[in-house]
C-alpha cells in the first residue's frame, strides 16, 4: 500500500497542516505532522472549553469505531514550552488514502495557551519513534509504525515548500519530486528522533566548512537551529544583522540581502558531500512583533538544546526520505 497527502503552510511557513480523518463516520481534523515527537493527539470533546478557540474537535462518542483505551493517559511538553495531556481512544485514522484500523488517538483534556492560540491546528501527529510515546502505562505506536509492515516500502517522504502546499507520501519515493540523486545517511533513533549528522556547511558562495552538525530532522519545528558559531558565521555576512536578546535571536532589516545557506549530506569517500542549499530569501522568517522593518532570522542558535534541529526552514529546501525500513534518512535537492 501507499498514500499521499497535501500539506499546507501557515503564515510565514510557521507550520504545515495536513487533513486526517478519525472515526466512523469520518471526522476531519487539520493536524501538524511532527517528526520530532511520537504522539498523535487532538483537540477533543473532552478539551476544557475555555482552552478551545476555533479548533475542530474529535468526539469519540460520535464514532461507532471508537473504544476507550482503559486506564491510559498521556501528558506531553515540547521544546517551545507548549504542552497538552488527556486520555486515549483507539479508532480508525485515515491519511492520504491509508487507514489504520485501531490507532491510538490521544484526546486532550488540557492544552497550553500556545495551542489554544493556534486556531489552525487541531492537533499533532508525531512520526518520531514509539520509544518516546507519552501514553502510560503502555506506550502506543505511531501512525507510521502501525502502517509500516503494509507499505510497499517502509518509508515516508516530506516535500515541504516555501509559501505553497507540499506533500507527505507514505510507502514510496516519488522520483518526479526531486532532482539529482537522493543521498542517504544512517539515522540514530536512540532518543526517539530522526537523528543524523551533517558533515558541514557553506555560507553563500563561500568554501565548505568541515564541522559535524549533530541534529534531528523535525517537521514540527519552524526554523533551522544550529551551533552558535555557525549561526554567527552566517549573520556576519548579513549587513546590519545583530543578536537582540529581547527578540530572542538574530534580527536584520527586512529588505537586506541574505546569502544562501547550504548544509552537507553524506561523505563520498574522500569526495565532497552532497549539498542542500537554502535560498537566502527563505532565511527572512517574518517581521518581529510590532515592526515592519525589523525581521527575525530563520537560522538561529541551538544553544539551549545541545543538538541541532533541521526544522521546516531546512526541510522545505529538500525532498526528504524518512526510511524506517533501513533506519536512514535521504536528502535530495528539488
Ligand atoms: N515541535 C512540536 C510542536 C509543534 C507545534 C507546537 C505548537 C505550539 C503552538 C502551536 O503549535 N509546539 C510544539
Amino acid at each position: 500500500a501507499h498514500g499521499s497527502a497535501e500539506t499546507t503552510p501557515g503564515p510565514h511557513d510557521v507550520e504545515y497542516l495536513t487533513t486526517i480523518s478519525i472515526g466512523t463516520p469520518p471526522q476531519n481534523l487539520s493536524i501538524n505532522i511532527d517528526t520530532g515527537s511520537s504522539d498523535l493527539w487532538v483537540f477533543s470533546a473532552e478539551t476544557t472549553s475555555s482552552e478551545v478557540k476555533g479548533q475542530t474537535v474529535y468526539d469519540p462518542s460520535l464514532s461507532s469505531t471508537a473504544a476507550q483505551l482503559q486506564g491510559a493517559t498521556w501528558q506531553i511538553s515540547y521544546g517551545d514550552g507548549s504542552s497538552s495531556g488527556g486520555d486515549v481512544y483507539l479508532d480508525r485514522v485515515a491519511l492520504g488514502g491509508l487507514t489504520v484500523a485501531a490507532q491510538a488517538v490521544e484526546c486532550a483534556r488540557n492544552v497550553s495557551g500556545e495551542f489554544t492560540a493556534d486556531g489552525s491546528s487541531d492537533g499533532l501527529m508525531g512520526l518520531g519513534f514509539g520509544v518516546i510515546n507519552m501514553v502510560k502505562p503502555v506506550r502506543q505506536k505511531t501512525f507510521f509504525e502501525n502502517l509500516q509492515a503494509g507499505l510497499d516500502e517502509a518509508v515516508f517522504t516530506a516535500d515541504l515548500k516555501h509559501g505553497m502546499p507540499g506533500r507527505y507520501n507514505f510507502g514510496y519515493v516519488d522520483s518526479s519530486a526531486y532532482t539529482g540523486d537522493i543521498t542517504y545517511v544512517p539515522i540514530n533513533s536512540t532518543d526517539g528522533y530522526w537523528g543524523w549528522t551533517s558533515p558541514g556547511y557553506a555560507v553563500g558562495s563561500g568554501a565548505f566548512k568541515d564541522e559535524a552538525i549533530v541534529g534531528i530532522a523535525d517537521t514540527g519545528t519552524t526554523l533551522l537551529l544550529l551551533p552558535s558559531d555557525i549561526v554567527a558565521d552566517y549573520y556576519r555576512q548579513v549587513d546590519g544583522a545583530k543578536y537582540e536578546r529581547n527578540q530572542g535571536g538574530y534580527v536584520f532589516g527586512c529588505d537586506v540581502a541574505l546569502p544562501d545557506f547550504a548544509f552537507g549530506v553524506g561523505h563520498t569517500a574522500g569526495g565532497s558531500p552532497a549539498m542542500i542549499k537554502i535560498p537566502g530569501k527563505y532565511v527572512n522568517y517574518a517581521p518581529v512583533g510590532g515592526s515592519s522593518t525589523k525581521c527575525y532570522g530563520g537560522i538561529q542558535s541551538n544553544d539551549f538544546i545541545g543538538a541541532s534541529i533541521f526544522g521546516d526552514l531546512a526541510l522545505k529546501a529538500a525532498f526528504v526520505v524518512f526510511d524506517g525500513g533501513n533506519m536512514r534518512i535521504g536528502w535530495a535537492s528539488k
